[in-house]
């Protein structure tokens, strides 16, 4: 059975990365006007020069700031109380049952896919096993949400990818048996006594119980680079209030959820200001956050590749691949799940409709932990 029988080829309609689009205008100038109007209207002492170059030209020319506004669900159509409307409700199931079908109410169909095949899961954090919330700091995950993550890697090696530090989704998740790869994958650790199997991996102790575990950090030489980025960035957005500049290692996230919407585009200049002279570092955005990180060709499809060939499942005819996320990040791995040797199925976890690399989705963080718990009683099931 072709696993991507019935899925049409998606088409991505988010603006291109920051980055890219950065390149192409380098040599645009804001107009004196435009500089001068966003410094009265951003009630804040930052000198914005007379002349610039970067994101802001992005957010006129491509529509980045737009990009912006659109990086996580309108309050109109998902609000605290997860009100919808009866309109914004149908044209959410069109597009399930048309483009995504729910993982949940397809659940036999992938599993009569997934009959004696190894199921290997990689799981993201932030919005898929948490809810998204205002403070970065405070997205916990439910105990229910651990023991569904506890019991679903009895039976199948599972992997956490998320952008965040991998120390500090460790600490989130807190389950040893798991394979963490932090910094959009640029950190890779093993549970303990297990091997990555790399050449570049090393073994380090990291517990207090003064257990091995086996890293892989492709990205080691631009922690200094980052390091000093990272304290830039919190000088020059220090006025902006409510903005959070969270340090991942190796990478760095802007947040913005928290700031004033007319002073978005001062946040995307003060950014464009800091990694302006870095040409080793990329600009890439997820939802109401930009992201920092080293230009090397790696991210989270590259991490999951990296994983299978670590477990010894990669062009397994009889391995299933399993990833489950929701942010623009993710759609690295959806991407190599649809179109690279390691055939497997995306799960795009969504309350709205939007184009993805994904084969299903999943509405929100309780129906992933539906989707696990009903993973272990279909494998209990099988004896
Ligand atoms: O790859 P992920 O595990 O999904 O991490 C992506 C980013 O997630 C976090 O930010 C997002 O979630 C926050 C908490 O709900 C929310 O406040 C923020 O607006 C979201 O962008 C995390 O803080 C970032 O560092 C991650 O890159």
């Amino acid at each position: 059975m072709d696993i991507k029988s019935g899925h049409s080829s998606p088409v991505m309609t988010d603006s291109p990365p920051l980055s890219s689009a950065r390149l192409t205008i380098r040599q645009n100038r804001i107009p004196y006007s435009s500089a001068a109007a966003l410094s009265q209207n951003s009630n804040l002492l930052l000198t914005v020069p007379r002349k610039k170059t970067g994101i802001l030209d992005d957010v006129k020319s491509t529509g980045w700031l737009d990009a912006m506004k659109s990086s996580s669900p309108p309050p109109t159509l998902v609000n605290k109380d997860n009100f919808s409307t009866e309109a914004t409700d149908m044209t959410y199931r069109e597009w399930m049952q048309l483009k995504y079908p729910s993982a949940l109410t397809s659940f036999e169909k992938i599993m009569s896919f997934a009959k004696g095949k190894r199921i290997a899961l990689f799981l993201d954090y932030d919005g898929t096993l948490s809810p998204i919330v205002e403070e970065p700091d405070c997205a916990y995950m439910s105990s229910a949400m651990r023991s569904a993550v506890q019991n679903v890697a009895k039976y199948f090696p599972t992997a956490i990818i998320s952008g965040r530090s991998r120390d500090k989704v460790y600490e989130f998740v807190n389950l040893s048996e798991l394979y963490y790869a932090g910094s959009h994958g640029m950190d890779i650790m093993s549970p303990a006594g297990e091997s990555l199997n790399h050449e570049h991996s090393r073994t380090v102790s990291v517990n207090e119980k003064g257990k091995d575990v086996n890293l892989f950090q492709p990205a080691s030489e631009f922690l200094p680079m980052i390091d000093k980025v990272l304290c830039s960035l919190i000088e020059s957005t220090n006025d902006i209030k409510g903005v959070k500049v969270e340090d991942n290692k190796f990478c760095i996230s802007v947040h913005y959820r928290n700031v004033e919407e007319k002073n978005w585009a001062l946040v995307a200049q003060c950014v464009d200001d800091v990694i302006r002279t870095y040409p080793k570092l990329r600009l890439t955005y997820g939802r109401k956050v930009l992201e920092i990180r080293p230009v090397i060709d790696w991210d989270k499809g590259k991490a999951v590749t990296f994983l299978l060939e670590s477990l010894g499942l990669t062009n397994c005819e009889d391995v299933l691949p399993i990833y489950v996320g929701d942010d623009r990040t993710d759609e690295d791995a959806f991407k190599v799940l649809r179109e690279g040797p390691n055939h497997g199925y995306g799960i795009l976890v969504s309350a709205v409709p939007k184009d993805s690399n994904a084969f299903y989705s999943l509405r929100d963080p309780s129906e992933v932990m539906e989707f696990l718990k009903s993973l272990v009683t279909w494998k209990r099931s099988m004896g």
